[in-house]
């Protein structure tokens, strides 16, 4: 193929046309026909036969290079988000403070009921020195009497009013009597809240300052029995 072509060149003016440059790209009017394969190439090697050219990218004829030439379009990018839909709010997240939420598995309403606001009347006393809930748990371990009874009574609300004193003061709590005298000075609300309930029921009051403060077992030391209706 390319010993022809050079014989076909050198027979066709090889007198006055200079011999062609060992790598000459000769452009050929666009094939019509659609063939490419038919041997007539459009590059025309001199010296040997291998071929180290690179093919035109894009294609002579291809559409590409007919086109009016366009600023390539900005590639899209598609984000996480855009194709994955953020997973839905869980309900928890919607519920409200006291706001009943059909879930069963949602928070019981008892601890969603926002906190109470605190009152202006609650307040803790400063204690005297040695005077600390561990003194007074000290105290209690120490052996002490802090009832002041032999044995568990049997008290009725006659009896229980007899013993509201500061130096004798003893109260009802849910049914039990208990011997506050000592634990009045211990008591962080300050001795004269604590009087409040001497010589009588305290059930109410207690629970409404405070219903979280173990009191069976802050003073199941002063234990001095039970309360009883009236004879
Ligand atoms: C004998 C039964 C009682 C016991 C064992 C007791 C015990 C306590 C304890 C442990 C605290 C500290 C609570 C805390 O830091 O969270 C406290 C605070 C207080 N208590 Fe009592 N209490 C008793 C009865 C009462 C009663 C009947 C009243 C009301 C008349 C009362 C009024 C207070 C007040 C106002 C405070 C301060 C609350 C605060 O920290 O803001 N306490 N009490």
């Amino acid at each position: 193929m390319t010993s022809y072509l050079r014989s076909w060149l050198f027979t066709q003016g090889a007198e006055t046309a200079p011999l062609p440059s060992p790598v000459t790209i000769i452009q050929s009017p666009p094939d019509t026909d659609g063939d490419t394969d038919d041997g007539d190439t459009e590059t025309v090697h001199g010296g040997d036969d291998a071929d180290d050219t690179p093919p035109s990218f894009p294609g002579l004829n291809s559409a590409q290079r007919l086109s009016p030439s366009l600023p390539a379009p900005a590639p899209r990018i598609f984000t996480d988000a855009r194709l994955m839909p953020p997973p839905p709010v869980p309900a928890l997240a919607n519920r409200r403070p006291g706001v009943s939420n059909s879930n069963s598995l949602a928070v019981p309403l008892t601890t969603l009921r926002p906190p109470s606001k605190p009152s202006a009347k609650r307040g803790k006393v400063a204690l005297a020195p040695g005077h600390g809930p561990l003194d007074w748990a000290n105290l209690k371990k120490s052996g002490e009497d802090l009832r002041g009874v032999d044995t568990l009574l049997r008290v009725t609300p006659s009896m229980l009013k007899q013993h509201n004193k500061r130096d004798d003061a003893w109260s009802a709590f849910n049914g039990k009597i208990y011997n506050i005298t000592h634990y009045l000075s211990y008591h962080p609300g300050g001795e004269k809240e604590l009087m409040r309930v001497a010589g009588r029921d305290g059930s109410k009051l207690f629970a409404l300052t405070h219903a979280w403060v173990n009191l069976d077992y802050m003073l199941d030391g002063c234990l001095v029995g039970f309360l009883v209706p009236e004879a």
